[in-house]
């Protein structure tokens, strides 16, 4: 099966520190996939490099088996490929709907009803429908986080990056959003989730990736990876007792 998402042998350097060197997988539809490691192991510049927003220096992305590496952000949410971000960004002075409308019609490529139905339906996956006439500045942080999750599902993805949507959130707040990623990866998305917060990722991935020093150290399910001493001792600074 072609997967919906390939990463294949990315490098990339700022100046003499080497973030990513030759990072490799693939993700197919519905598989949930999170990302883990320590701090400035080279999460965050790996789902930018998959996303298009910074320059790889080797490497490939593929989605879908299409070689999307030179295309800009844009053309890739056009293909499928959907991201949030870590610090949710509210748009303006857009209500929740306008921002939903907004990344369905610029992400997604939709227009008129077609938009508006993806937007509603997009709200409603995120839980925030009741609240598509509030302004999204005053949002809380769940609510912010719902939104994130709003506006890139009504871009229609084959490939959701989530980055670290469960931060700051309490476990309760934390819940409500793993049971919505749950669902759209159940709906068949494929998702590559960076997060800190491993009892959250463990509920909905079926995979972990670990990356270390720019380097994947293991790849596998949730809890063979998390048992793994070479990531107990690169992640929280020991092996197991
Ligand atoms: N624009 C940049 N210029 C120079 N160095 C950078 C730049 N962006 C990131 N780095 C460095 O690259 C390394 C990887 O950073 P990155 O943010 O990708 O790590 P991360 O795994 O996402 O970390 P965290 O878990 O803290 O978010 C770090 O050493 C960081 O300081």
């Amino acid at each position: 099966m072609t997967a919906a998402l390939e990463v294949r042998d990315i490098g990339k350097r700022f100046g003499a520190l080497t973030v990513l060197d030759r990072v490799s997988f693939s993700v197919t539809a519905g598989e949930a996939v999170g990302v883990v490691g320590p701090n400035g192991a080279g999460k965050t510049t790996l789902l930018d490099i998959v996303a298009g927003v910074r320059r790889r220096d080797r490497g490939r992305v593929l989605l879908g088996g299409a070689d999307v590496t030179g295309l800009p952000p844009e053309r890739r949410c056009r293909l499928g490929l959907a991201r949030t971000f870590q610090v949710p960004r509210p748009m303006g002075d857009l209500t929740v709907f306008e921002t939903a409308l907004l990344a369905a019609v610029r992400g997604g490529g939709l227009h008129g009803r077609r938009a508006e139905q993806a937007a509603i339906r997009a709200l409603e996956t995120a839980g925030l429908l009741a609240d598509g006439d509030r302004r999204s500045t005053g949002l809380r942080l769940l609510s912010r986080k719902r939104l994130e999750l709003a506006r890139a599902v009504a871009a229609g993805p084959r490939v959701l990056l989530l980055d670290e949507i469960a931060g700051g959130l309490t476990d309760a707040e934390t819940g409500a959003l793993v049971g919505t990623i749950g669902d759209l990866a159940a709906a068949g998305i494929a998702i590559v989730w960076v997060e800190h917060v491993i009892r959250a990722l463990v509920r909905v991935a079926t995979r972990l990736v670990c990356l270390a020093d720019g380097r994947v150290l293991a790849d596998g399910e949730p809890r063979a990876v998390l048992g793994d001493p070479a990531v107990q001792r690169a992640y929280f600074g020991r092996a197991a007792p």
